[in-house]
């Protein structure tokens, strides 16, 4: 490994610490996760050596539901290190600047959504980003940057790649650790055979990653809003929207010619559900075999049970199995069916397996499965796929310059 780390760093410093706290947000509150857990020890181990801490982060996308303040965040953070935890509603800005002024040794401040900064997004070369007016005057106010966002180090954003080439830049403990289980899990060779369970909302992440994998992965089993989209290359009437939830048909925009030629080329390694679950009109789970929908008039929230009878035996014979995303809305116990029910099955057998994903690994404790069941569970989702493919990820990159 070649970049620097906490080891590294002398205590008692100034420091701009890049946390991945994105989280799954239901009716305008933030849900509690691992992302928490794991960045607390970082910060813990920061205050017990008396940084000065200001924290950058972010949340959701512009124009999504879970595009939320970071004031949420602060308190949770402060629950999980038992520490006091300041916020300001600003990233950069005068007040900003000032309450980074008046940290004390142990103090932790935790800055708005580095997203609500024009600045931040779109990606770019981070040449570029490093001379933005949000890196050029955070990076002043400190005497070091750290990144602990492994999963979030696939995207070329301000607060990511930026401040590396403008100051002295260390991983974090997050950064360090996952980077070393992901980096590790994308060298081993398998000798039997190889499942990716593809799911989850980011389609246009997975489908890209998926045609990097083609010759590593044996199986691709599909669900989530991918698996809708793969269903609609193949011809059936699914996989658009038909409310303002905008899932689906901008990502097929996007990908439609990348999942064509996926069907074309390597059809024997897909393997698409037969049966999807939505919500009827008394509210409870029903199922409808994909061979039966004539028009696409419900959401689908799950692959349906039929589906998840196929895709078991498939995973009891794998000698690896890489989850990315759920198969299903698993939040709502009623769509849990497709997500628990693989992630069952992986438990149930002795292959080697990840599951990734912010949102995808909460689902292991809600559905009463433990960590040790799974050979590494990572907070990263699009991070981790990627490195599986053996792509550098921008974030690390800078850090190891
Ligand atoms: N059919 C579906 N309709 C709506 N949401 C779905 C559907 N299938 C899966 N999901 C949602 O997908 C989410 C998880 O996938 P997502 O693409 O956000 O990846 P992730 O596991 O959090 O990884 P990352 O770390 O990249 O964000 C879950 O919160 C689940 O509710
Ligand atoms: O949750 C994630 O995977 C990372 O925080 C990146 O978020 P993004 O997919 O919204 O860029």
């Amino acid at each position: 490994m070649t970049f620097q780390t906490l080891d590294d760093l002398d205590d008692g410093q100034r420091v701009l610490v890049r946390l991945d706290l994105n989280s799954p947000v239901e009716d305008g509150t933030v849900q509690d996760n691992r992302r928490f857990d794991r960045h607390a020890e970082t910060i813990s181990e920061l205050i017990d050596r008396g940084f000065e801490v200001a924290v950058l982060a972010h949340q959701g996308r512009p124009g999504r539901d879970d595009f939320v303040s970071l004031e949420q965040h602060a308190d949770i953070l402060a629950d999980h290190i038992d520490h006091d935890v300041d916020f300001v509603d600003e990233t950069y800005g005068p007040q900003a600047i000032h309450d980074i002024a008046d940290l004390d040794g142990g103090d932790v401040l935790v800055l708005e959504n580095t997203r609500m900064c024009d600045d931040e997004l779109p990606e770019e070369d981070p040449e570029i980003k490093s001379q933005t007016e949000f890196v050029q005057t955070l990076a002043g106010e400190f005497d070091a940057y750290i990144n602990d966002a492994y999963s979030a180090a696939h995207r070329s954003h301000a607060s990511l790649v930026g401040f590396p080439l403008v100051m002295d830049a260390y991983a974090g403990r997050v950064m360090e650790t996952e980077y070393e289980a992901n980096t590790a899990i994308a060298e081993k060779e398998f000798d039997g055979q190889v499942t990716m369970v593809v799911g989850g909302t980011k389609a246009t992440d997975v489908i890209d990653v998926m045609t990097h994998l083609d010759e590593k992965v044996d199986d691709f089993l599909l669900g989530g809003i991918a698996g809708e989209l793969f269903l609609r290359a193949a011809g059936y009437p699914v996989g658009y929207d038909i409310d303002d939830a905008n899932l689906y048909d901008e990502q097929w925009e996007q990908n439609s010619e990348k999942i064509e030629s996926m069907l074309e080329d390597h059809r024997d390694q897909i393997t698409l559900a037969v049966d999807l679950a939505y919500e009827d009109d008394d509210g409870d789970r029903a199922e409808q075999a994909v061979d039966d929908i004539e028009e696409k008039s419900v959401s689908y929230l799950d692959v349906g049970s039929e589906t998840v009878m196929e895709y078991s035996p498939i995973i009891r014979d794998s000698e690896a199995v890489f989850v990315k995303g759920a198969l299903g809305m698993f939040e709502d116990e009623r769509f849990s069916v497709g997500t628990a029910g693989v992630l069952e099955a992986i438990a149930d057998t002795d292959c080697f397996s990840v599951v990734g994903g912010g949102d995808t690994s909460r689902a292991i404790e809600m559905y009463g499965m433990e960590e040790d069941e799974f050979g590494h569970v990572s907070i990263a989702g699009g991070a981790y796929i990627r490195a599986l493919t053996g792509a550098e990820l921008v974030g690390v990159e800078v850090l190891q310059r």
